[in-house]
């Protein structure tokens, strides 16, 4: 039996009266791992900005469970989009994993010695040491997306929430952040954002595609006829290393 522990009912979400969705209906659930995938401006990052209480719904409400029983909030953890982090702040690997805590902090008290220690263990864990004190600034794209990761996690949020994380490093590295997401997924649940839908169905257990309005695969076993219908391009199942995978055929919107 799946446990809820994030429910959207009803959410419609706006910008300057412009809906961009609507009407949307889904439950994450404990150890989830789920994939939202759909085209480009779909409102992929809307919904999770709902999610995450950065945006006010237009209609419709967020609801939160722990071990069944519904409670005013749970944590999260968040990984934005490149593109919207400041490199240029001045500011460190330790200090960004460190203000993944600052919500656990009383306003006047500095953090205790077991947070500390607590930012220590993820900064190992993400495979940073030796680079606490270099600027964000200063990294590679996978050193920085390590380092956001490490801030997202640090707080042992009941979930995860990744937006475009592909977008921060090559190729190359890409299997190893799904390594590491695997072993995440072990300890809690996570919601990635991707426009990569042959990677997020190799590594997701559930998939929502998200074009104003959502639809819900309770698996990864999708029917190439409906990632066609709700994504709204054609899409064609390859062979992938040893997952069949399924990828964009050439097409114009
Ligand atoms: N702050 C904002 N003010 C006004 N309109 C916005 C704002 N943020 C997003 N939008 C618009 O809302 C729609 C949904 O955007 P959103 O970023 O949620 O889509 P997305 O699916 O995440 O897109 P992408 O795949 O390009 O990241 C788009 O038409 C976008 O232009």
């Amino acid at each position: 039996m799946k446990t809820p522990i994030l429910q959207m009912t009803g959410i419609s979400a706006a910008y300057d009266n412009k809906t961009v969705l609507e009407n949307i209906n889904l439950t994450v659930f404990e150890q989830d791992f789920l994939g939202v995938i759909g085209p480009n401006g779909g409102g992929k990052t809307t919904l999770i900005k709902v999610m995450l209480g950065l945006l006010n719904p237009t209609a419709g409400k967020v609801t939160f469970y722990q071990e069944g029983k519904e409670v005013p909030e749970i944590s999260m953890g968040y990984l934005p989009q490149y593109n919207s982090i400041d490199k240029k702040f001045p500011i460190s690997v330790y200090e960004v994993v460190l203000s993944g805590l600052n919500r656990q902090k009383s306003l006047f008290r500095s953090f205790s010695p077991a947070q500390h220690e607590q930012v220590k263990q993820v900064i190992a864990r993400m495979g940073l040491e030796g680079l606490e004190k270099r600027a964000i600034g200063q990294l590679s794209g996978g050193q920085l997306q390590r380092a956001l990761l490490g801030r997202a996690l640090v707080s042992n949020p009941q979930v995860l929430i990744l937006d475009e994380p592909n977008t921060y490093i090559d190729k190359r590295f890409e299997a190893k952040l799904y390594s590491l997401l695997e072993e995440i997924n072990r300890e809690r649940a996570i919601v990635l954002v991707s426009h990569d839908i042959g990677t997020v169905l190799q590594n997701v257990k559930s998939i929502a595609c998200v074009n104003g309005t959502l639809d819900y695969h309770p698996d990864t076993e999708v029917p190439a006829e409906w990632l066609e219908k709700h994504f709204g391009c054609p899409i064609e199942l390859l062979g992938h290393g040893n997952l069949p995978h399924r990828v964009l055929k050439c097409h114009h919107h």
